[in-house]
């Protein structure tokens, strides 16, 4: 697949994907907390944060080049974590870049997400493309500020933030209005200390 042409004979769009994993069961870690899951991000290269995967090589179809960007990106083991059509999630189109994003999301249990954020720091691209595993702080503190709505005011690539509590509403960790909570105390915290 690789690219795809416009209409009209237009510059042919390239296809990317990115992949957001997830254990639910984040409260066995951290009780006190009450952490709602455990979702892993990633620091990337350019100081954004994003998820892992990638733009696709020509003839590779889109499940083929996500799971060989997560084993580059991330050393996922294809034999074990491959994503397939059942983890797509949304498709859409940057017109900027000509690029047709693809975005996928798998859960897996707390035992496999732990070893799967282990072995970032074992792939091929640990310390260039990828700087560190990220884990998405799932709870708010008292102060109703430190925890995700502080998270959430750091900079993210492209629509990795939209992507991120898409994916927390759709796999129901958090409901529509605790997330617009989470986003209103994020517009407070960067009122006071981000002007
Ligand atoms: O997590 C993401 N969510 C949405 N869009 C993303 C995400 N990460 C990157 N992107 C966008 C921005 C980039 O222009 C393209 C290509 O992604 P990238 O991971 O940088 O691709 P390569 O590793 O260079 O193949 O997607």
């Amino acid at each position: 697949m690789g690219k795809t042409w416009g209409k009209n004979g237009e510059k042919p769009y390239r296809h990317a994907a990115h992949a957001m994993i997830y254990a639910p069961d984040g409260k066995k870690l951290w009780d006190m907390y009450e952490n709602k899951a455990v979702i892993l991000m990633m620091m990337r290269f350019d100081g954004y944060i994003g998820f892992p995967g990638g733009i696709m090589d020509d003839g590779e179809t889109v499940e083929f080049g996500l799971n060989r960007e997560l084993e580059e990106e991330i050393g996922l083991d294809p034999t074990r974590h491959s994503f397939t059509k059942e983890d797509h999630v949304l498709s859409y189109v940057t017109h900027n870049k000509r690029l047709l994003l693809h975005f996928y999301c798998k859960k897996v249990t707390l035992e496999e997400c732990l070893e799967i954020e282990k072995r970032t720091i074992d792939a091929d691209e640990y310390g260039w493309e990828v700087l560190g595993p990220i884990r998405v702080p799932m709870f708010t503190l008292n102060d109703n500020e430190r925890g995700l709505p502080i998270f959430l005011s750091n900079k993210f690539i492209g629509n990795a933030k939209e992507e991120l509590l898409y994916c927390i509403e759709r796999e129901n960790i958090m409901t529509k209005e605790e997330i617009q909570l989470a986003l209103e105390n994020c517009e407070k915290f960067k009122a006071r200390y981000m002007r």
